[in-house]
């Protein structure tokens, strides 16, 4: 099978590298051609700063996008389809956005378009969740969803060291987006939370729905993680979807994890996404969610799949489910320098040390209250807290 390449980076490069230097399946795949950008110099006989150079050459059958961003990656990912090319991405950030166009522009075209690796890097997850699905209805998707705020909050917790500084590192391993705004805020998480919500519940959630509760983690300091830890707590930045069968809620949010939950002990550039099904109960998927080989090997399971006529899932998003941000009722600890008593009026509040604890608040709202804090103290920090934790009594 011949191969483009769109975008030469750490995913780009790691396709390559595997392709090239695998002995098993992978041999009957070859990298004909790799977009770089017009600017760039072209250092490899299969460089090419010319789309549609790609585009018009009969015998690529995968177009690989790893560019990253929204455009050109929509034009180019359309323009393949229509082209007669099978799509493979690991950029969720678009798909989460054209996921639908995406899917009939592939049926149209009689070509495939599959992005294992654009949900949790290596780990096989959309694989998982599509067999789960062929069985259960799915009414819990939860799980740590981001490399790079893995490994800044596990970095922090074992070494001490400062936000940035470790955010450096995370850019230097290849964790990191292009902007790691979107690590550190939530936002890469909402995409991923987004493209499996789209495939569990068949129905479209778009990560521009100004009502998704999406927090992040640039305000967490060293102080806080210390004061998680007396308590014998880790926090993790969590994306979290339930569903009962009519409407589903959807948050990312720090959360406080126990030791004994699996998710606190989750290190470095790992994820763990679980799902929940009627007979299959709680599935959990760990591996690496970031990093250059990780996402390539996954990148190159779906081109196997291609090659093997394997068939992925497809979804015509016409489910009736409704976003419903309050369905569930969590507790939160806030640090915050605001007088947060007028603003949670009618919750109720407990201060532990410089945070304060708000019971049994929809989430949704907890969420639109924490913005307006925010407005008057922008280093304010929010996290859910275990329901059965001892400290909110
Ligand atoms: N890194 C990871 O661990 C993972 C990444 N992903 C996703 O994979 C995608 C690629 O990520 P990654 O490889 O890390 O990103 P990089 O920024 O390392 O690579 C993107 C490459 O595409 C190039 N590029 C940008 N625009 C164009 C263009 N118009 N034409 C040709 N080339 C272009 C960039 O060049 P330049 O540097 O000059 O901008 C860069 O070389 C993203 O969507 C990301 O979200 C998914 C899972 C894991
Ligand atoms: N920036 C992302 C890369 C993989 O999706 C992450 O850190 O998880």
């Amino acid at each position: 099978m011949n191969i483009a390449i769109l975008g030469f980076g750490t995913v780009g490069t790691g396709v390559y590298k595997i392709i090239n230097n695998t002995d098993r399946q992978a041999t009957n795949l070859n990298v004909k051609k790799i977009l770089i950008r017009e600017n760039h110099k072209i250092n490899l006989p299969e460089m090419t700063n010319d789309i549609d150079e790609i585009l018009d050459d009969i015998e690529i059958d995968v177009v690989v996008e790893v560019i990253g961003g929204i455009e050109p990656a929509h034009r180019y990912i359309l323009a393949a389809l229509r082209h007669k090319k099978h799509v493979i991405t690991a950029n969720k950030a678009v798909i989460a956005r054209y996921m639908d166009e995406f899917s009939r522009v592939a049926t149209e075209n009689n070509v495939k378009f599959y992005f294992e690796s654009s949900v949790g890097g290596g780990i096989p997850w959309i694989q998982g969740l599509e067999r789960a699905l062929r069985i259960d209805s799915i009414d819990t998707i939860t799980g740590i969803f981001n490399g790079t705020s893995n490994y800044i909050l596990d970095q922090m917790d074992k070494t001490g060291r400062e936000f940035n500084d470790v955010l450096h590192n995370a850019q230097e391993l290849g964790y990191a987006e292009a902007d790691p705004s979107d690590d550190i805020d939530g936002i890469d998480v909402a995409n991923k939370l987004c493209i499996s919500a789209d495939i569990a519940y068949d129905r479209l959630v778009l990560p521009d729905d100004h009502r998704l509760p999406i927090f992040g983690i640039r305000n967490i300091n060293r102080t806080d993680i210390e004061y998680f830890n007396q308590q014998n707590l880790t926090v993790k930045l969590l994306g979290k979807s339930f569903c009962d069968g009519k409407q589903f809620d959807y948050a990312v949010e720090p959360s406080l994890c126990k030791a004994s939950a699996i998710e606190a002990s989750v290190p470095d550039n790992y994820n763990v996404i679980s799902l929940h099904g009627g007979t299959i109960g709680m599935l959990k998927f760990m591996g690496q969610g970031a990093g250059q080989l990780p996402t390539a090997n996954a990148v190159i399971q779906d081109i196997l799949d291609i090659y093997q006529g394997k068939e992925h899932l497809q979804r015509a998003f016409k489910s009736s489910l409704k976003f419903n941000p309050n369905l569930n009722r969590r507790h939160y600890l806030i640090r915050t320098r605001v007088d947060v008593v007028d603003i949670f009026e009618g919750y109720q509040l407990t201060v532990h040390d410089n945070y304060v604890l708000v019971r049994d608040i929809p989430v949704g709202i907890m969420h639109d209250l924490m913005k307006e804090i925010l407005i008057i103290d922008e280093l304010a920090f929010m996290t859910c807290v275990p329901e059965d934790l001892e400290t909110t009594n």
